[in-house]
């Protein structure tokens, strides 16, 4: 018999085989690698549906611009993101690599740090300004992705942990504890950094990468500091295009709906002992309507104005997801900068691609960089063209007078508003895996660090979850000492 079907008696008493039903809620990135992970390890003989409100993608979207399509949302991967590495590869799509341009940070009066094209020039200036602090602040983060790596390690033999923290703790012990229970402020400044650089270097990286500043906690600051490394990528025609092909690939069939409640049921089963069930109930374009489920994982942030999905009698009750999203709203505008906002009369002396804030109310904007379509890698220079597409990253939508500021002319403005990432704070507490039996949430690890490869870690982590749990294999789940375990195995 197949892995993943399950026998049940029919009326006549004949015994016949049902596949097993599994449903994952959410067709974003988490989603269609739980879908790709679960055919994966269950097989041929489950029947998979993804049930999705919107589009497949989620946060992954482009815009766009004068008939070309620009990422909106999730755009950079690391280079060291080995699921996104792989889902790439087997799914036969291909890499653009952003061609650098150059940085500035502005303080809302004047640019405190100007990168410069000469790369011994760079160095020069970094240590005028810093010191030593680049220098240690790369090897404080290879430290930390070091120990992250392990889990591609722990998925490989199979492991799976039942909840965030004890994941997080398999990888980086007592420090990715620390770091969640710090602020990576406080982090960077109890590891010797000085606060000059954590204002004008740290500050502009978590605010390009997650709108909010250094109160935000220490492990998210540390994936935000890897999110400016060099060496990001992304999926040549849109970052969006791994979903549908996991999709496709996992045979997952997509059912278009908006999942309004889930509620455990037992079906008694003749001469045998009862089935457990999720009757998942949901809106589609014809009505409400529902379907019963083994297993349902959910791929989408929960709370009321997120996912907004009743768990309806359950024992003891699911509680409900209180942890705010935060509002990050991108705006791609074709157009001339004004170069005169950030201090520079002359156009022609404005060399910045990339233009990132430090803390100051008074801006508007969290960063703006020119980007390049996601067919394309780049205009191939370093110098921003006098009219470029930029991206601008803020907090509320631009009204008609910033963006009037901010560019000297402009053909066209493109705005895409998001609940982007969690509303991240220090100490930081994870919301469960494990919400009843075989109801799994995969959204809870975005509290640790919102990344396309955390979802898609947390997705093979719930789908190794499920398939442990559902087959009673104990060992498999929240091994202890694993690193040391596996350092004698090939
Ligand atoms: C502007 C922006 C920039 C970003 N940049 C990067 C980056 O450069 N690199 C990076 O790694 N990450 C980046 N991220 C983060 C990354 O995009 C997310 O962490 C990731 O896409 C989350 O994927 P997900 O599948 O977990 O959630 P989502 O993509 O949110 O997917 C959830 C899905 O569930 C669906 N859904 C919700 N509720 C229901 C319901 N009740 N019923 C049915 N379906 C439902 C939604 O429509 C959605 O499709 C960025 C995010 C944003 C917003
Ligand atoms: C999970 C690990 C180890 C690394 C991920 C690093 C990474 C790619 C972080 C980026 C996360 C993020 C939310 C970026 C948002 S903005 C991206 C980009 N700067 C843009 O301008 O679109």
């Amino acid at each position: 018999m197949f892995e993943g079907v399950c026998e049940v008696v029919a009326r006549r008493g004949v015994k016949v085989t049902e596949p097993l039903l599994p449903a994952v809620v959410g067709g974003g990135i988490g989603g269609s690698a739980a879908a790709y992970f679960l055919r994966q390890k269950f097989g041929r003989g489950v029947q998979l549906h993804v049930l999705e409100k919107a589009a497949v993608g989620g946060r992954l979207d482009t815009l766009d611009v004068e008939g070309s399509a620009y990422e909106a949302g999730g755009s950079v991967i690391h280079p060291l993101n080995l699921h996104m590495k792989h889902f790439v590869k087997e799914l036969g799509l291909s890499v653009a690599s952003p061609q650098g341009s150059l940085a500035g940070v502005y303080n809302g009066e004047e640019f405190v740090f100007e990168e410069s094209s000469w790369s011994f020039i760079n160095l020069l200036k970094l240590l005028w300004h810093y010191g030593l602090n680049p220098l240690r602040m790369s090897m404080w983060v290879e430290d930390i992705l070091d120990k992250f790596m392990r889990i591609y390690r722990y998925q490989m033999h199979d492991y799976a942990f039942s909840s965030n923290e004890r994941l997080l703790h398999a990888l980086g012990g007592d420090d990715f504890a620390r770091l969640l229970n710090q602020s990576i402020d406080e982090a960077m400044q109890k590891a010797g950094f000085s606060q000059k650089f954590i204002n004008q270097v740290v500050c502009p990286a978590m605010r390009v990468n997650y709108g909010q500043g250094v109160a935000i906690n220490g492990f998210v600051g540390a994936v935000s500091l890897a999110g400016v490394q060099s060496g990001l990528w992304s999926v040549k025609g849109g970052n969006k295009l791994v979903c549908s092909g996991l999709i496709y690939s996992s045979k997952a069939e997509v059912i278009p709906g908006t999942v309004v409640s889930i509620e455990p049921k037992t079906r008694s089963k003749r001469g045998g002992d009862p089935v457990k069930l999720y009757e998942v109930t949901y809106n589609t374009s014809s009505g409400l309507t529902g379907d019963t489920y083994d297993i349902v994982v959910i791929a989408a942030p929960l709370g009321r104005k997120m996912a907004n999905i009743t768990f309806r009698n359950f024992d003891p009750p699911i509680p409900e997801f209180r942890n705010p999203y935060h509002q990050t709203v991108t705006t791609l505008v074709h157009g001339r900068l004004n170069t005169s906002f950030f201090g520079y009369r002359d156009p022609q002396a404005f060399h910045f691609g990339a233009i990132f804030t430090t803390d100051n109310p008074k801006l508007f904007i969290n960063s703006l960089g020119v980007v390049s379509p996601v067919g394309d890698t780049g205009t191939g220079g370093k110098l921003p063209l006098p009219s470029a597409v930029w991206k601008v990253f803020s907090k509320e939508e631009l009204t008609k007078e910033q963006l009037s500021l901010l560019f000297s002319s402009y053909d066209s403005v493109k705005v895409k508003p998001w609940l982007a990432y969690p509303q991240y704070s220090a100490p930081e507490k994870l919301p469960p895996i494990v919400l009843h039996e075989q109801l799994y949430y995969l959204n809870g690890l975005e509290h640790a660090a919102s990344a396309m490869e955390m979802s898609a870690i947390a997705a093979r982590n719930a789908a190794l979850l499920a398939f442990h749990r559902w087959h009673g294999h104990s060992a498999s789940v929240d091994q202890e000492d694993l690193h040391e375990k596996l350092k004698t195995e090939l």
